[in-house]
């Protein structure tokens, strides 16, 4: 199938990125979301991180206009309806994920291809409350999604070969690498890196180290570009104790038991950056260890 138009649902750090690199590459893109100023601060986004990609010579400032000329946004879930692709990008929740493709299956084409970018959650079980489950598919993009090169594929036990092409097929023309990964918890990226940042998490629970120690080993010692806490903050704290709940269900393992101090953060309303506090407070200058 040929894409040429994809709907977005969420217009959060993920669906941005994801309305950006499609826009880019000559998608027209339908970004939807439920509030008016999470519309407007993607689209501000989009508008920032485009105009860095213009001064560091990545596009010209012609691409640039043209891509921002390619997104609209609605606040109607049911305007995806015709569109070929739609992409949902809402938040770690299974609920909200199939609300969101309840409501909008009534609206949309035959032939219409549904995907999640869900970082952790069945594929198989969120296709199966659909209506097409061989036209659905994980679409697991990485975070920032303008500058991270890998595309993760999920395939649920259902998806059909046409799909995956016709998904294979876009990530080529979006310039980027796939990996196929089974449909198993959190997938290749997730079920690796979220122990990892788990980890993180207990060591400082744990007073082995502080926050800006446990950093700093990680990127020095280990040449990681970010540390693991600061690298938590980033992705969203809400979004880690999601992905290590959906591990410990999923595989009934204590070795993925989320640590109480990621849970303690998350209850706080510590999210990370999108809070402006979580292992660090973002709220001056400079980013303020909190421990
Ligand atoms: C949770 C999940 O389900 C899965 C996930 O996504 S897990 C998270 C995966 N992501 C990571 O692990 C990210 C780790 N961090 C990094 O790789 C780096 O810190 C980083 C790329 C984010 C920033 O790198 P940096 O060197 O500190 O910053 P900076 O120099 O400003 O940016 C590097 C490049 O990225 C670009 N960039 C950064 N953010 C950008 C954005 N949002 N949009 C467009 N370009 C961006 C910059 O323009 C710059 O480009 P050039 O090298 O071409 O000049
Ligand atoms: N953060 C990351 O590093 C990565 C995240 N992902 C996955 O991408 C998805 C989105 O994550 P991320 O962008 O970080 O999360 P964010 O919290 O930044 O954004 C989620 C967005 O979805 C909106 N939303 C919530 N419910 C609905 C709904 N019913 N309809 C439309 N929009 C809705 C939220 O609105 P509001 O704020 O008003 O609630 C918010 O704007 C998740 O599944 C996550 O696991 C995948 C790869 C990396």
């Amino acid at each position: 199938m040929d894409i040429k138009s994809v709907g977005i649902v969420g217009a959060g750090q993920m669906g941005n990125g994801i309305a950006h690199v499609f826009a880019l590459a000559g998608y027209d893109v339908l970004l939807n979301d439920i509030s008016q100023e999470g519309l407007d601060k993607a689209l501000a986004l989009i508008d920032r991180n485009m105009e860095r990609q213009v001064s560091r010579d990545k596009i010209s400032a012609e691409d640039k206009a043209a891509a921002l000329g390619r997104i609209r946004t609605t606040l109607t879930l049911a305007d995806l309806g015709p569109t070929d692709l739609v992409i949902e990008a809402a938040t770690e929740r299974e609920t909200v994920k199939q609300a969101i493709f309840e409501d909008l299956q009534p609206h949309l084409k035959p032939e219409t291809i549904l995907t999640s970018n869900t970082s952790s959650i069945s594929i198989t079980r969120l296709a199966s409350r659909t209506d097409r489950p061989e036209k659905f598919m994980g679409f697991h993009f990485m975070n920032p999604v303008p500058v991270m090169q890998l595309v993760e594929l999920i395939r649920g036990i259902a998806t059909d070969t046409a799909t995956y092409e016709t998904l294979l097929a876009v990530v080529e023309r979006l310039g980027k690498t796939a990996a196929s990964a089974e449909d198993f918890p959190a997938f290749i990226v997730n079920r690796i890196l979220m122990p990892m940042i788990n980890e993180a998490v207990y060591t400082l629970y744990e007073g082995v180290g502080n926050v800006r120690s446990i950093d700093e080993s990680m990127k020095l010692g280990a040449n990681h570009p970010m540390g693991p806490l600061e690298l938590a903050d980033f992705i969203g704290l809400d979004t880690c104790l999601a992905i290590m709940n959906v591990l410990h269900d999923g595989l009934a393992d204590t070795k993925y038991r989320p640590c109480p101090l990621l849970v303690k953060y998350v209850e706080a309303g510590w999210l990370g950056r999108k809070t402006s506090r979580g292992f660090y407070d973002y709220r001056g200058e400079t980013p303020v260890p909190t421990r």
